[in-house]
């Protein structure tokens, strides 16, 4: 099977182009190649395939083989696929995803796309929607006792779901031991994405990220936007942001006309090559 494998700061994934090639268990692929040791080390798997509805359409699965909604960083990387790999001519594309088709807007120099713009679409803050088993509106400044401490956290979904944490100290923090704790609490019936965020000033936000499904990653574009959205429901931040992440920056824009939250940032290919399955 060919693959490219690409990364958006950092984020990697392996891409495989299905107008082409034929993946069975993409579930069990993406465990397999994500491993660091055995495969061909990545963040995950994603699947670049035909649509009806949008120009192209995008599945991912993250490095456990679970399938996500959303990638915020893979669907920059898909736009830079499928234009230079001329599956497209186009500059302005969308791509469906589980969250809904999204749109973009790619960057070209000599000929290559070096980054892109996407509509994200509206965050949703009802619990029910992301889901987390709370009461009210909002999950927004909520208490959460894990290990005799009290965390406070903001959920969001970007069309997969995100709790995001304001702390003083975001590279101080232990996120191997702190990252499964909210993975897997029981206020999350399909895990969740956390976000460790330390407010710089209104208009830089420090981002570190422990992903459902993955671990800690150099970055999560859909956890940027998520992270922009609660700060700005904290009264932390303005309508937008630069989110300083590990693997760069993304900047990150909530429209109030729309109500659709715009990220920008940059997608870059690693190398391309053939596995055996
Ligand atoms: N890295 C991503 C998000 C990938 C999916 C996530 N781990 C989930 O399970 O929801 C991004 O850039 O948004």
């Amino acid at each position: 099977m060919k693959f490219t494998k690409m990364h958006g700061i950092g984020n990697d994934y392996i891409y495989v182009n299905c107008f082409e090639e034929t993946v069975e268990d993409p579930s069990g692929l993406a465990k397999r190649l994500s491993d660091r040791h055995t495969g061909i080390g990545s963040d995950g798997l994603v699947l670049i395939r035909p649509s009806e509805t949008a120009d192209f359409r995008m599945d991912m699965f993250n490095s456990d083989g679970s399938q996500a909604q959303m990638c915020g960083n893979a669907i920059r990387c898909v736009g830079k696929y499928v234009y230079d790999h001329g599956l497209t001519k186009e500059t302005t594309i969308t791509i469906d995803t589980l969250a809904g088709v999204k749109t973009l807007w790619l960057t070209v120099e000599n000929g290559k796309v070096t980054a892109a713009r996407v509509n994200m679409g509206k965050p949703e803050f009802a619990p029910e929607k992301i889901p987390v088993a709370a009461e009210g509106e909002k999950v927004v400044d909520y208490p959460v006792m894990l290990s005799g401490k009290e965390y406070r956290i903001t959920c969001v979904s970007m069309g997969n779901p995100h709790a995001v944490l304001f702390v003083d100290d975001v590279d101080a923090l232990n996120l191997e031991v702190l990252g499964p704790r909210f993975e897997h609490h029981p206020l999350f019936p399909e895990r969740i994405n956390t976000e460790f965020v330390k407010v710089l000033d209104r208009g830089r936000l420090r981002m570190r990220v422990w992903e459902r499904g993955a671990g800690e990653t150099m970055a999560c574009g859909t956890g940027a936007c998520a992270s922009l959205a609660a700060a700005y429901v904290n009264g932390l931040s303005d309508y937008k942001a630069e989110l300083l992440l590990n693997g760069g920056s993304l900047f990150i824009e909530w429209d109030e006309e729309s109500g659709c939250i715009f990220m920008t940032g940059p997608a870059e290919t690693v190398f391309t090559g053939e596995v055996e399955l």
